[in-house]
């Protein structure tokens, strides 16, 4: 097994295909249920050259689990360039999210480096070999937080042979409209809130109108008239179909036109020709009225309307919103025009979901969703309205959430996704972070205000080193100078403020950097911004002064977990201020 299927020149199998119904067992078996294995024989490779193996006698009772040395030796391989594919060594209770059904959204929560991105790709290269022509044609999708991310991650599914897959941040999903401005974190954070799907669903209905006069239409030959009531009954029939608003408007125009057709049918005994409907349908008397009860609308046009002009929102935000709450997120100088607005990312949110309420989104028939905690509630529903007919992979650790409306329920960011019934699944054995540093940064667990298991390390080996230094710069430029002497990749984490500065002092050390949206760059030493730092992972990582980590954002110390969680065998902690509060009783008994 293995992953391609490979044939010999007869075209037998010689090694089948890892995703394959019958290669299942090779990673479910166990000692209590060897499913029809007798030996599990793994073998171990190094570029290409047969290095090991090892065999498990199931039916003698015989079981490695986590004890195997092959998956010992690949979870401690050091770490270089863009994550790689699990293949050889998915863990059983992976390989049950790996292979659930189509069907079924799950959401994973699992502690840093439990495997959820790993587990995330491969369940979506499992997908597309089980449902080959249907998820071509639907479309999968895999959301991550940022670029970064996405670069790091970008070259597992092609590995795995599946190059078909749409991979974006939520940002560039729903980037219907440029982001040129920013605004204050308050504003963004109520535009966030689900409330307002509320007030764009009131601010939509309000467009629908009551037909206040009869049309009377003529072709040329005949007049046709509508009374009043019938045109009640289509506007109020239309609206409790409850379609998308655009559909609507079209559907009313589809009757009325239908209408007509009748009358005309029954005048002249034949029907009409299909360019005569389209007439009557386009014609102004029909068109004026269209635009009276149903009027036509755009997604900019509905949240510029709403932000500019106070009245409106008022009648939208009726009992939703408070006086306070409505002021902040009235514009104090409209742009002229929605096309002239300089629009936020969180107007950019307000527009998608205006656009939701327009038009029915085509969806993708299966999304995964990486680092979910982060998305707030309208962004949930942004990528609800793209898998509506598919299902998803929700992966992501409550701990780690550092958006101002990071999720602190699984249950209400399913609901938002529109798939309550998901299951939340806990992954807690930890691939990544040695046991050490695992120990050190969960210190900070309780402060973070979450409820989450927590995760046990796979990693016995690993270093981690704490120091109080006079000269940061200069103690960071040592510390990446030791670490080159091993081999894997170094990364350094800094507060944002601080990345430019540490860069250009290692430049001057000769000590050349990478960025870390560059996978591809063959530098060894990558400095990362702590906002940008999330999901990616260094073999030796140097965190330069924890306290201003924590001290640039509202939700600093789940930041400063997510930085504490990259390293995967040695981690360097660098402060000339003290330690933050929930770390100094680590640091107080001397160990540091
Ligand atoms: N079964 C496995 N065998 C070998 N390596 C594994 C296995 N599962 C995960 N890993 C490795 O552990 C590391 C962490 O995995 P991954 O990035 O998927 O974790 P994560 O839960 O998404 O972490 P985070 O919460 O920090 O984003 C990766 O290097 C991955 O390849």
């Amino acid at each position: 097994m293995g992953r391609r299927h490979v044939t010999d020149e007869m075209g037998e199998p010689l090694v089948l295909d890892w995703r394959a119904p019958v290669s299942r067992s090779f990673y479910r078996a166990s000692a209590r249920d060897p499913q029809g294995v007798a030996v599990r024989r793994r073998f171990g490779f190094s570029n290409g050259v047969l290095t090991s193996f090892e065999d498990e006698r199931l039916d003698r009772g015989e079981e490695l689990g986590t004890t195997s040395r092959i998956l010992t030796a690949e979870i401690e391989r050091p770490r270089v360039g863009p994550m790689r594919d699990i293949v050889a060594t998915i863990q059983p209770e992976q390989d049950e999210l790996v292979r659930a059904d189509l069907a079924d959204s799950i959401c994973v929560q699992g502690a840093p480096g439990t495997g959820k991105t790993a587990v995330g790709l491969h369940r979506a290269a499992y997908l597309l070999y089980l449902h080959r022509e249907r998820l071509r044609r639907a479309g999968v999708l895999i959301v991550g937080p940022n670029r970064a991310f996405l670069s790091y991650i970008a070259a597992v599914l092609p590995a795995l042979g599946e190059v078909e897959v749409e991979q974006a941040t939520v940002e560039e999903l729903i980037s219907r409209v440029p982001v040129r401005a920013v605004e204050p974190a308050a504003v963004a954070t109520l535009k966030h809130d689900v409330r307002m799907a509320r007030v764009l669903h009131r601010a939509v209905q309000a467009q629908i109108g009551t037909p206040t006069d009869s049309i009377t239409v003529s072709d040329g030959s005949f007049r046709w008239r509508i009374g009043l009531e019938p045109l009640h009954r289509i506007v109020e029939e239309t609206r409790r179909e409850g379609l998308p608003y655009g559909t609507g408007r079209e559907r009313v125009r589809a009757r009325v036109v239908s209408l007509l057709q009748r009358q005309a049918e029954a005048r002249r005994a034949e029907s009409p020709s299909d360019a005569w409907l389209r007439r009557m349908g386009r014609c102004r008397q029909v068109a004026d009225f269209l635009d009276a009860v149903w009027p036509a609308l755009t997604p900019e046009g509905l949240v510029y309307d709403l932000l500019a002009d106070p009245a409106r929102l008022a009648a939208a935000a009726d009992g939703l919103l408070t006086d306070t709450e409505q002021a902040l997120l009235t514009w104090a100088k409209p742009a002229r025009t929605p096309k002239a607005t300089r629009w936020t990312a969180a107007d950019a949110v307000l527009i998608d979901e205006a656009t939701g309420l327009l038009e029915r989104p085509t969806g993708f028939g299966h999304v995964v969703v990486d680092e979910a905690q982060d998305l707030s509630p309208m962004q949930c529903r942004a990528i609800a309205r793209r898998s509506e007919h598919g299902s998803v992979t929700l992966l992501g650790d409550l701990a780690q959430g550092t958006a101002p409306w990071a999720a602190t329920d699984w249950k209400e960011s399913l609901a938002h996704l529109g798939k309550p019934n998901a299951v939340v699944v806990p992954l807690t054995i930890g691939f990544r972070v040695p046991a050490a540093v695992v120990a050190f940064a969960n210190r900070l667990l309780p402060a973070l205000a979450v409820d989450v298991p927590p995760a046990e390390s796979l990693r016995r080996d690993g270093g981690l080193d704490v120091r109080t230094v006079a000269d940061l710069t200069a103690a960071t430029v040592a510390e990446v100078r030791a670490a080159l002497a091993h081999d894997g990749s170094v990364g350094v984490i800094a507060a944002d403020d601080a990345v430019d500065g540490l860069r250009a002092a290692l430049a001057a050390a000769g000590v050349p950097t990478a960025s870390a949206d560059d996978v591809a760059d063959a530098e060894r030493v990558t400095v990362v911004p702590a906002t940008l730092v999330k999901g990616l992972e260094y073999d030796h990582v140097v965190v330069v002064e924890p306290a201003a980590i924590v001290a640039a954002e509202p939700r600093g110390l789940h930041r400063l977990y997510v930085v504490l969680t990259r390293a995967v065998s040695r981690l360097a902690v660098l402060h000339r201020e003290p330690l933050p509060g929930p770390l100094v009783t680590w640091s107080a008994t001397g160990e540091g």
